[in-house]
Formats: C-alpha cells, structure tokens, sequence
C-alpha cells in the first residue's frame, strides 16, 4: 500500500500513543508464567504483539482479547504445554528472543520461526547463553537463524558476559533464570531497556541490578497482576520531530513512558535545541510517565554515540530526519547493532535520506547526517520496515513537494493508524 503525504503548514493537537510494545510484548509472557489472573490495560493491538498472543495461546494458555484489554490465566511457570504446531513470531524480534528463553525452561519440543526478514536476523546471541543453561537447541546455518527448534528443561544458572547491549538477549536469559535454581546474571557492555526487570519485580520475583549487572533469582513464585501499559515513546518519538521539524506545532502526548533507558532520544533533541518539555510525572506498574509537550523549533546538529545509543536505538531512523533539517553536521557512531533491526537500518535510512535530497555518508557503525533547512519530497522505499515508514512520512510533512511511503502498511507493526493521527495533526 502507498500512503501519500503532503507537506504540512502547522501540527497541532492532543495525541494519546499507542501503548508501549516492549512492556505489551512481557506483560503477556510474565502474565502466562505467573499463577492466576494478569490484566493488561491499554495492551498495544500492534502486528508484533499480536504474535506473542498467538504464541503463547499455542502454549496452552488463556489469553482473552477485548479491544485493548488483555486478561490472561495461568498457574504459573509450569503452565505450558508443548505446542503441536510451528511457532511463528512474525516480524518480531522482541517475540523470538524471549520466547526463546521461556522455551528454554520449559521441558518440551518447540520450533519457532518468522518471516523473511526475521529470519534473517542474529540469534546466536541467545543460543549461545541458553545452550550454556543447558536447553538443546538446533537453529539453521550452524545455530545462528531461525528456525528455532528447542527442547528445554533442567536449566541451571549461570553467569553470563553479554557482548552486546541488548534488552532481547538480556530478557532472554533472565527469562530463562526463571526456570533454573539459584541465581542467573546477565552483564552487559551498556546499559539496554529495563522493562524485564521492572516487570519481574511487579510480578513477584527477586531481581537485584548493579550497574550493568543484573540478577535474578530462579523458581520464584509469580502471581497475576494488574499492568497499564504507558504510551509508547518510540512511537511518541515520530510526532515529536514532526512537532519540532513543521513550523507552527504545538503537539502535547499524554501518558507516555519516560523510562530513561528509553528517553536517549529526547535528551539528544534537547541538545539539539528542542522546545520539549516533560509534565505530571508518575510511575505506574514500576515505570516512569508523563505528559510530553513539544513546539516546533530550529535545531542544531549533535553527536550521538556511547553508552546512550542503546537508549535511542530504534529513534536513530527519525532523529536522521531531524538531523537533515538541523544547521551543521549530525554524526551517529557505536550503532552497528542497526544493522540487525528489521531492515539494516544504517543502509536504509542513508538511502532514505538521499531520496528526500539530503546529504549522508555511510560508516559500519553509524552515519553522519550533513543538515540543510530544505528537503524536497521523494518517494521512500521502506524495505518493510515499520521505523523507516513512518521515518519518511515525517521528513515528507517538512519536506518541499509532495512524498509517497511505498509499502506503507508495515507500520502496523507497532503503530496501527498512525497514517490517520499525522492527517488528525495537520490542521
Ligand atoms: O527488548 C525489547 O523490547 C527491544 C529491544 C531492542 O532490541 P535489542 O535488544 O536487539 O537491542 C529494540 O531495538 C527492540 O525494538 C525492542
Ligand atoms: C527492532 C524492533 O523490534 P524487534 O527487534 O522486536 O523486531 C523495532 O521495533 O524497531
């Protein structure tokens, strides 16, 4: 499906975001190992989570739907059951990789897959550590893609040095070390997303986190809780810069999660001259909200790179865009991990921009973004990646002439109807 964007002359408007996929993904599969009730409020109905719903149904299960409220049962971490069939996790990452460690602890034969791009993508990272715990697993090309085949149980503990910092390959094992006995620990080069071990603790377990340590205790009784998903700020991101890049905006996002191992991105808007601005802070469930207020203003190009790329990882692909409407040079470095994203997002989102006329240069780790005050309208491949849809749409709101995203359905990936809250904006 192409979607036609015109340029916008203002934005403006109260938008509530769809809720959080990474917390949506875990309050499913933390629901389905805790013993009675879960309900999940404002559960985002986005492709990816829709998958985990699937997967865990075929694990035996009850998961009830009613538009975005979940309700899940369960007796707790003994409660699946061999699945008959192929697990397909879609085009989720999130989904495969965590699942990948609950099947590990569980003691029955599963395969899960994906599609093509999915298939694609590194899972040695988590087989390594799980075969380690002791699971059998057998994937494709010598234990590196999917399929998935996993026969699990007698896990036993262990102490694992991440050599990326990565939230799947981190929940992955934790995930798992709730199945073995005594403790596991996870270290990482940095810092990734911390919604595991929030939700771990919410529902019960023993999680003690030290730097980039993290640790849990195995067979912890998990019982069924409550969980509000917050609205998601890498979703919220893309209005953001629209706010920002389209003359005239004033855009106010309530209810979004402001976890600071996800806000990498507004800090970095912020150094870049961002009028954004954060209220009625509050935590539920274990995480952090708020309200955010965004005003369009002039930016300047930044450097980004470090231990804050794990906090902006999935941003990269629009902060690109805000960065070739800034004055001067933006650099991205330490983000080769791009590269494993649904697309290779350094190659796309270079190319991307190239077609909305701005001027790029490729590294192996990153790019830099030469910023100019003009774009003029292209049409955007998105190579099926739901990020760099929605990317492009937002530079075509600021760009000169009209843009059209080329296979633009994928944004219901993790933001379903987002097409119609830009046109909802553009008053
Ligand atoms: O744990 C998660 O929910 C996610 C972790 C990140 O991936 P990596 O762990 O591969 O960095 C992120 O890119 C993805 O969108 C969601
Ligand atoms: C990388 C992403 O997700 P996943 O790894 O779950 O496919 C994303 O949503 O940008």
């Amino acid at each position: 499906m192409d979607e036609k964007i015109t340029p916008a002359k203002r934005l403006q408007g109260v938008i509530n975001v769809p809720g959080d996929k990474s917390i949506s993904h875990r309050s499913i599969m933390l629901g389905a190992l805790s013993r009675g009730e879960t309900e999940v409020e404002n559960f985002l109905m986005g492709e990816d989570c829709l998958s985990t719903i699937r997967i865990i149904r075929a694990l035996g299960v009850e998961v009830l739907v009613d538009n975005n409220l979940v309700a899940i049962r369960s007796d707790g971490l003994e409660a699946l059951r061999e699945p008959v069939d192929v697990l397909d996790a879609g085009n989720s990452g999130t989904t495969m990789r965590l699942m990948s460690g609950i099947l590990a602890g569980s003691p029955f034969y599963a395969v899960i897959t994906g599609d093509d791009s999915l298939r694609s993508r590194p899972m040695g990272r988590v087989i390594r550590p799980l075969l380690e715990m002791g699971a059998e697993i057998m994937a494709r090309n010598n234990n590196l893609l999917a399929p998935i085949a996993i026969k699990g149980g007698n896990l036993r503990p262990i102490n694992y040095e991440s050599p990326v910092a990565s939230a799947q390959v981190k929940s992955a094992v934790l995930l798992a070390g709730l199945f073995a006995p005594g403790c596991t620990t996870v270290i990482e080069p940095n810092q990734s997303r911390d919604h595991t071990e929030r939700m771990l603790r919410h529902f019960g377990a023993r999680v003690a986190v030290d730097g980039t340590q993290v640790t849990v205790w195995g067979k912890p009784g998990l019982t069924g809780k409550k969980i509000i998903v917050p609205g998601d700020i890498s979703s919220a991101m893309f209005l953001i810069v629209a706010g920002l890049i389209v003359k005239d905006s004033e855009i106010v996002l309530p209810n979004v999660g402001v976890n600071p191992t996800r806000t990498g991105a507004l800090q970095v808007l912020k150094a870049m001259g961002g009028d954004i601005t954060l209220h009625n802070l509050r935590e539920i469930n274990g995480e952090p909200i708020g309200d955010i207020k965004v005003r369009s203003s002039g930016l300047k190009g930044t450097e980004i790179g470090g231990a804050i790329i794990p906090y902006l990882i999935d941003e990269i692909p629009v902060l690109a865009v805000a960065a070739a409407l800034a004055e001067g040079d933006t650099v991205i470095s330490d983000a080769g991990e791009l590269r494993h994203k649904e697309s290779d997002r350094i190659a796309t989102v270079v190319k991307m921009l190239r077609a909305f006329g701005a001027g790029v240069e490729e590294f192996t780790d990153g790019f830099v973004v030469h910023g100019a005050n003009k774009i003029t309208g292209a049409v955007s491949e998105t190579s099926a990646d739901h990020r760099l849809a929605m990317s492009a749409a937002v530079a075509g709101l600021a760009a000169q002439g009209d843009t059209v995203v080329r296979g633009a359905e994928c944004v219901h990936i993790s933001y379903p109807g987002f097409f119609n809250t830009l046109k909802k904006l553009a008053v």
